[in-house]
């Protein structure tokens, strides 16, 4: 017994040192994220401290397998897998876990920072079992990197001129910043010739900031899933379960599992449209999946890249259309579960499905 566990003590701990090293490109630098193509219509990153269940809940979701263990660090890169739902396909993420001091450069942290940052939303998977800093300590390690979970981009308009010096305006009296400030800090970016106008009277400094850095800052849905919730109380179960943007689950148990996958959907905001031939019923097996407020030309392009250039109107049944059918142009918004024909201008055809 004593040399199994011996064993096992040993390979965790040269994995450890593996991971603590920068791997080759890596760099420690910049961070370059895992060499995984984007597929399918969504990436959702799995981000968590080691052994939370990160690999258990890819492989209750996907076909794919993902090592699971008892030790830290089993997962030493970034596994795809396929979640099917609705008629899309998202790529579901897993990652090797994170270590506090991520953001830094510890581990793999900045790698794995890297792929959240890529991904449409972060499942960040915490364990019930632990203390209740783990969420704020990986939340941390995210936005020392210019994640921003969960937050929309602050409303604040700023344009970088040539000359005219600073143009600063409220919309309204702002409760935590003022003129004097603004000033300040623009002069600490050398920014001395901009304008600015605050349309959020709550706008804090950091918001303020995020604006200046705007090409380092990204926006990110995050849904906070807590996981072996077989081993906790009720009175905690109950407790986790109030927090916002919270589900619970227990892999081991498959409790809640199906619940996590559809709060990830109503996250996600796909929208399903269905094309239709002129004079067929439309096919309702194979949805096209475009982002929320897509338009009919982002339809278009789902389908052919060339398509709007033959486009002349498209008629759209279901929820965004004010009558049945709406003869509607590009712009037009469509909403989940619309049917949509594309006419063309050469020959009225309707469209193909790609
Ligand atoms: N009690 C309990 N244990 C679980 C649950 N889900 C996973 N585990 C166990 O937790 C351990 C770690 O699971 P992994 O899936 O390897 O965790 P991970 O987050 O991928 O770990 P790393 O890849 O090392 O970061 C394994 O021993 C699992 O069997 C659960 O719901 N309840
Ligand atoms: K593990
Ligand atoms: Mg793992």
């Amino acid at each position: 017994m004593v040399n199994i566990t011996e064993r096992i003590k040993d390979k965790l701990a040269r994995l450890r040192a593996q991971l603590l090293e920068p791997g080759p490109g890596a760099g420690g630098a910049a961070g370059t994220g895992f060499d995984v193509s984007k597929s399918g219509d969504a990436r959702i990153a799995l981000v968590g401290f080691p052994s939370v269940g990160k690999s258990t809940f890819l492989s209750k979701v996907t076909k794919t397998k993902s090592s699971v263990a008892a030790y830290s660090f089993t997962t030493l890169t970034a596994i795809p897998g396929v979640l099917e739902y609705g008629g899309a396909e998202i790529q579901v993420l897993d990652l090797p876990g994170i270590i506090e001091g991520a953001a830094e450069g510890k581990g793999r942290g900045r790698q794995v920072i890297s792929a959240a940052k890529t991904s449409d939303m972060v499942l960040m998977i915490l364990d019930a079992t632990k203390r209740a800093e783990q969420r704020f300590l990986l939340e941390r390690e995210l936005e020392a990197v210019g994640i921003r979970l969960n937050q929309e981009p602050p409303n604040i308009y700023l344009k970088q001129k040539k000359a005219g010096g600073m143009k600063i305006t409220f919309s309204a009296p702002p409760k935590h910043l003022d003129e004097k400030m603004l000033y300040n800090i623009l002069r600490d970016y050398k920014m001395l010739n901009c304008e600015v106008l605050v349309r959020d009277e709550n706008a804090t400094i950091d918001q303020f900031i995020d604006v200046i850095m705007k090409d380092h800052r990204t926006y990110i849905k995050c849904l906070y899933v807590y996981n072996k919730i077989d081993s906790i109380s009720l009175e905690h179960l109950d407790t986790l379960a109030r927090e916002p943007n919270t589900v619970v689950m227990s892999c081991e148990l498959d409790l809640g599992i199906m619940d996590v996958v559809d709060r990830c959907w109503d996250e996600l905001r796909l929208i399903r449209v269905y094309t239709k031939r002129k004079g067929i019923d439309p096919d309702f097996g194979e949805a096209l999946i475009v982002r929320n407020n897509s338009s009919i030309e982002d339809v278009c392009d789902s389908i052919h890249r060339t398509l709007k250039e033959s486009f002349k109107y498209a008629l759209v049944w279901g929820a965004s259309a004010r009558h049945v059918p709406q003869r509607v142009g590009l712009s037009h918004v469509v909403a989940d579960e619309d049917v949509v024909s594309i006419v063309g201008s050469k020959s009225g055809l309707a469209t193909t499905t790609k």
